[in-house]
């Protein structure tokens, strides 16, 4: 009773406390709601001149390194590059002078009732050169600039393959570390930066333009009002992009409507045909799209960038029109003064000039994504988050040769990163498994069994306490070194995308081309029976990972091209316990690499036929030698007997630990779970009939 009372208390402070925090967060930022998106911004960010020049400085360091990158991969494509861009920035404005140049001959020669050829022919000459300059640079842009962007991709694609691979298991779980990166992010920032940069170059030569050609018509006033709607609209342009902010669909019918949407891929086809959910789901969906019927659903990117009110629209449209307006007003006051080839200029440049300078103003906040993404890419490739490693090597080199290795968990507690879990996976345990030793680790459902075996063979370090590996703690040796000493075999381990030879081969990565090893893995795991029966044998890929489209192939069987089309899409599987034999494999080629000392199993055999489960526990057992063995189960049968110790668990603690004998006797979990088993295997027992009395 003591207990129960507890219980409540403890949940209640919990919750409190979370309560508290969460309220605390609330008054710091602000939400606002678009459609079914939530966008989350702090509360009160005053300008901050010194961040901005601080994030402006990083982002001008990244950039000067990824275009010394692309110099160091292509340095003639990246100035032709660099030159076309910026050619493309001024070539407006030149083309536009050479033909005011050309208009104004023309216009002076109607004027004085005679032509100056020559001048004409010159002109003419010029904007034809520009001309052809132009068709050119966009001819080469075409066909050279897709190979240089594939380059600059593959380069990145390198890199965060690179870093995400060496990603322990903690950082890929991080949000910070898995903000979506691509190995696009290099290329786009780069093209984004130049032409912003073009940008500048076009509003600059568009400006000089104006006042060269306002000097004949309209004065620097007519310019100022050039310039006045894309100044005007720095200030009221929409500032939520250029903060910080978390976007996120909080509209629960939205959220329930893409999960029902799932129901249609091939993951729940199966699911959903053999239970019929069909009409349900498609009943629910109805629903939840008819309720949904008012709310936007639109890209939150597009929901933000909408405007309230029609009034500003209306007046950044009339200052748009302003120039057009003085020189409307000025023809009627001074038509003497106005040239038609300037004004003409003039027109088509404030035009120019305007959406060059919008261009401008919308791209800062583009630029400064772009130098976001820029230091994310480089952060993801140059840091991969990883546990400490530490600089002994394993085995240590003055130890003698020994049995396997020796753990001993000291307090140890653990939470999964970024659990909602409110209870700890694993609550102060204290253990230690002798070298050599074969452990079982036995108990209820989410008692914590797997959880040791991830921090034992450090895909997770604890949260706090020690783990001491032959005495010395964990972080202290070469983490590469750990890992080449041990060997984990979990009913969660994937077939990889390669060839089944492959996919047994890589137990032991040295000794890839050493067939004769596969084979005998293959063996000892099981497979060779399968694999034989497969058309291509060991060469055989389960996922070849080929895009194959198909347009307007007949549906006629006997057709060739709908046969090569079905040829090209034909998958091969094999069954779940084939899958568990194909791992296992992969699991006895690292036995054989003599380098093993640690063997860590995680219920490999739920899905092999009891035969298969026998033999590979023989097989694994007879490897015992030189090695600690700790194995996960829910079956008692083939390996309690062999233990030496058993760990009972029990909802994230130690229940128990000892041997079979000693833990029967005592009559706890351990006999409870066991009892259960035994008694479903009893001549017409019934494994229920003792529940109550458990
Ligand atoms: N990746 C994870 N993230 C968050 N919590 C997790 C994660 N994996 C496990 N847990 C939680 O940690 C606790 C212990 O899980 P663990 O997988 O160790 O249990 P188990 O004893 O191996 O269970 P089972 O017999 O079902 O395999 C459970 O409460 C589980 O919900």
């Amino acid at each position: 009773m003591g207990q129960t009372d507890k219980k409540p208390i403890s949940e209640s402070t919990d919750a409190l406390i979370t309560d508290d925090a969460e309220e605390k967060l609330d008054d710091l930022v602000a939400c606002r709601q678009f459609g079914v998106w939530e966008v989350i911004t702090l509360k009160d960010v005053p300008f901050d001149p010194k961040q901005w020049w601080f994030e402006f400085s990083a982002g001008l360091y990244h950039f000067r390194r990824l275009v010394g990158e692309m110099y160091h991969l292509s340095p003639r494509m990246l100035i032709l590059f660099l030159f076309s861009k910026m050619w493309g920035g001024v070539e407006a404005a030149v083309l536009m002078h050479l033909s005011s140049r050309l208009l104004r001959i023309i216009e002076i020669g109607l004027v004085k009732g005679e032509v100056d050829a020559h001048a004409i022919i010159v002109a003419v000459i010029a904007r034809l050169t520009c001309v052809v300059i132009v068709a050119v640079l966009q001819w080469w842009c075409g066909k050279v600039l897709p190979g240089f962007k594939s380059r600059i991709i593959h380069h990145y694609e390198i890199l965060l393959m690179q870093a995400r691979l060496n990603m322990d298991l903690s950082a890929s779980l991080d949000p910070s570390t898995t903000a979506r990166v691509s190995s696009h992010d290099g290329w786009q920032a780069f093209e984004s930066i130049v032409l912003f940069c073009a940008e500048f170059l076009t509003s600059a030569s568009q400006l000089s333009l104006i006042i060269h050609a306002s000097r004949t018509s309209g004065g620097p006033f007519f310019a100022v009002l050039c310039v006045a709607k894309p100044l005007i609209s720095v200030w009221s342009g929409q500032e939520i992009w250029s903060q910080a902010c978390v976007m996120n669909t909080n509209d629960l019918r939205y959220n329930r409507m893409r999960a029902l949407e799932s129901f249609s891929s091939n993951h729940y086809k199966e699911d959903h045909i053999s239970a019929n959910l069909g009409s349900y789901i498609l009943k629910e969906y109805k629903k939840v799209s008819n309720e949904l019927r008012e709310t936007c659903t639109d890209d939150v990117w597009e929901q933000v960038d909408r405007k309230n009110s029609p009034y500003s629209a209306a007046a950044s449209e009339i200052l748009g029109d302003l120039p057009m307006v003085y020189c409307a007003i000025n023809a009627i006051v001074n038509p003497t003064q106005y040239s038609i080839a300037s004004i003409a200029v003039l027109q088509q440049s404030s035009l120019t000039l305007r959406y060059s300078i919008n261009n401008i103003v919308d791209n800062t906040k583009t630029v400064r994504r772009q130098f976001n993404k820029l230091k994310s890419l480089y952060a993801l490739s140059g840091n991969s988050k990883q546990s400490p490693d530490g600089e002994l090597p394993y085995p240590k080199s003055d130890s003698k040769p020994q049995a396997g290795m020796g753990f001993e968990i000291q307090n140890v507690s653990f939470t999964y990163p970024g659990s909602k879990n409110k209870d700890s996976a694993l609550k102060n345990i204290s253990l230690s498994i002798k070298s050599g030793d074969l452990v079982v680790i036995v108990g209820a459902n989410g008692s914590g069994k797997s959880t040791i075996i991830k921090l034992l063979t450090r895909l997770y370090d604890a949260t706090s306490g020690k783990i001491l590996i032959d005495g010395t703690p964990t972080d202290d040796y070469r983490a590469l070194d750990l890992r080449q000493a041990t060997a984990m075999f979990t009913q969660d381990h994937n077939v990889f995308p390669l060839s089944l030879y492959e996919n047994i081969a890589l137990g032991y990565p040295e000794q890839i081309s050493n067939s004769e090893m596969v084979s005998k893995a293959a063996e000892s795991g099981g497979a060779t029976g399968f694999i034989n029966k497969l058309a291509d044998g060991f060469n055989t890929i389960l996922d070849p990972h080929n895009t194959t489209y198909s347009i307007n192939v007949p549906s006629d069987p006997d057709n060739a091209l709908r046969k090569k089309m079905e040829a090209l899409e034909k998958r091969i599987d094999i069954s779940g316990g084939e899958r568990q034999r194909l791992v296992a494999s992969r699991t006895f080629m690292q036995l054989n690499s003599g380098k093993v000392k640690f063997v860590a199993v995680d219920e490999p055999s739920s899905a092999l036929d009891p035969e298969g489960e026998f033999q590979l526990f023989d097989h694994l057992i007879s490897g015992r030698a030189g090695k600690t063995m700790v194995f996960v189960t829910h079956r008692f049968g083939h390996l309690t007997k062999y233990a030496d110790t058993i760990i009972c668990m029990k909802d994230g603690e130690v229940a128990q630990s000892g041997t079979h004998e000693e833990l029967m006797k005592s009559g706890g979990e351990y006999a409870k779970l066991y009892k259960i088993q035994a008694d479903a295997f009893a001549s017409g027992g019934d494994p229920y009939e003792n529940m109550d009395a458990i």
